[in-house]
This record gives C-alpha cells, structure tokens and sequence, in this order.
C-alpha cells in the first residue's frame, strides 16, 4: 500500500541507491505529507539509513530524484536538519557541549561568520528543552549515551529547521529520555516541522508515528500508521519471521477491539 500525498514535503521518485554498484534500495516511490511524524521501518540492512541519507543527498542516487519543499535539497539545504546515529560521530573530539549545539545554529551562517548572542541563546535554549542546560561545559567525551543522544537533539533544535532527519534517535537511551524525546518531537509537530525517524520498535511506533514507511530494500508501504502497521504488510516487510510480529498483531488487535479487554 503505498499512499501518495497532495503537496507533499519530500518527494522520492523512482529513487534506486547503490554501495560499490550493488543496489541496496531499488526503485522507491514515495510522498511525505507535511507536519507529520514519519517512522521509517524495516529489518536491519533494509536500508533505512540510506534512504534518509539519499533524501538529504548525502549520497548519491543511481537513479531518479528527491525534491524537498518542490525543489532540489541543494535549495532549500539550510531548512533540513540531521541526526546522524549516535555511533558514527567520535565523541572523544574536545569540544564542550554548548559549541557542540551552537554550531548546529552557525553552521548555517557559514564557516567563517562569528556566532552572534542571540545564536548562543539559540542554543542555551535548545538545551533547556532537552533539560541538559546543567551540562553546557562539560566535555562531550564525559557524557553518558542518553545525554549524547539529548545534545544531538538540542543542537539539531538549535538549527530550527522545518524538516528532521533521525537516525535511530531512541537507541540505547532509557524510558525517561524516549518519553522526552517523543514529548519534543509532537511538540515540533505542533509548529508545523516534518520529523522523519528511523525507528526499530515495532510496538511504539503504532503509538508515536501519523505516518509509515515500511522498507526492505524495496518499499513495502507508505501511508497512514494505522493502515500501514498490519499484521499483513510487516510480514511483508520481515518476511513473517520474527515473534514481535506476534506481539504487534496482539497490540493491533486490542487497538482495533478493545472492547475484547473488558
Ligand atoms: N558505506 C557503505 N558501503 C557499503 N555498503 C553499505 C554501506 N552502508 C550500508 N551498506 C549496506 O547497505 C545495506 C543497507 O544499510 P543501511 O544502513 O541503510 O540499513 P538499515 O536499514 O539502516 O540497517 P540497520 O537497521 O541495521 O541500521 C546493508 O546491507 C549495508 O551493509
């Protein structure tokens, strides 16, 4: 089921992404509606990561297109933000946790341009609304990973983009900072920013997501979550193989009967 939107944020037309000429997304249709929250789905190595990144064109694509806002990303790049997988970034580079998120805010100003106050209260601010403002000095490298993952979050706040990549955003961090994490992102919803998260959890993301993509190199669904996360089209997408599928079908019976609980 794939559903194409009116207007749509991102557009990906018949995008096929390849490592070393083997292809590992093929042909991927698909719109974003705008001010949503988007979960990209799928087993490992279907190929989430690549399609965000492709999107953002960080990589290239063999074949086809991406337009963000109507237009190619190199037009409108200062309006998208990403958070890369909390792994691929070396945090024993010195630096404080306040520059970290202030150059989130003057990346955008260009290399070589001073970051002005009201960058750093961008940033102070950002901070604050990921409750890290305690940390502002410290060493990045002394940081636990719940709050490594907080600080990706305040510096990509800090860049106040209309549009969020994330890379797994909720991997190793606890109950409190997810719940956090999530409260941040409806909350951006709510001023009209589009944020598209590649999620592992089958069982939260009937809860945190409007909208679905399921991938396994090739995209099984897009659409609303409701009508995306079916017993049906994630077997599809996991090849019926794995228990948590019998999980979710549980979680989506009850929400679809819960007059069966009573
Ligand atoms: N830089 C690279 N060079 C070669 N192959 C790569 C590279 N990055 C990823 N791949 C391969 O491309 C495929 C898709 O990888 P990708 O990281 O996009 O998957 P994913 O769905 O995000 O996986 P996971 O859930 O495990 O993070 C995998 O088979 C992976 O091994």
């Amino acid at each position: 089921m794939i559903i194409q939107v009116e207007n749509p944020v991102v557009e990906v037309h018949d995008l096929t992404v390849s490592y070393d000429r083997k292809p590992v997304l093929w042909g991927i249709d698909l719109t974003l509606p705008a001010g949503s929250l988007v979960g990209v789905i799928g087993p490992n190595g279907a190929g989430k990561s690549t399609l965000i990144k492709a999107m953002m064109d960080l990589l290239p694509a063999g074949s086809g297109y991406v337009r963000i806002f109507d237009k190619p990303i190199a037009e409108v790049r200062n309006r998208i933000s990403y958070v890369p997988q909390r792994e691929s970034v070396d945090w024993d580079f010195p630096a404080s946790v306040f520059d970290v998120v202030l150059m989130g805010s003057y990346g955008k100003l260009g290399l070589f341009k001073r970051p002005r106050q009201a960058d750093k209260d961008a940033a102070m601010e950002a901070l604050q609304k990921v409750g890290m403002q305690g940390f502002a000095n410290r060493q990045i490298s002394q940081l636990s990973g719940g709050q490594q993952q907080r600080v990706f979050l305040a510096r990509a706040l800090a860049q106040n983009a209309d549009i969020y990549f994330m890379d797994e955003p909720f991997a190793g961090v606890d109950i409190a900072t997810e719940t956090a994490i999530i409260e941040l992102l409806r909350t951006m919803r709510e001023q009209g920013k589009t944020v598209i998260v590649v999620h592992h959890d089958l069982q939260s993301a009937t809860e945190y997501f409007d909208w679905v993509v399921l991938l396994n190199m090739r995209l099984v669904a897009s659409g609303p979550a409701e009508q995306v996360l079916t017993q049906h089209l994630l077997e599809q997408t996991y090849g019926g193989k794995l228990t948590v599928l019998t999980k979710v079908g549980e979680l989506l019976r009850k929400q679809e009967f819960p007059a069966r609980e009573s």
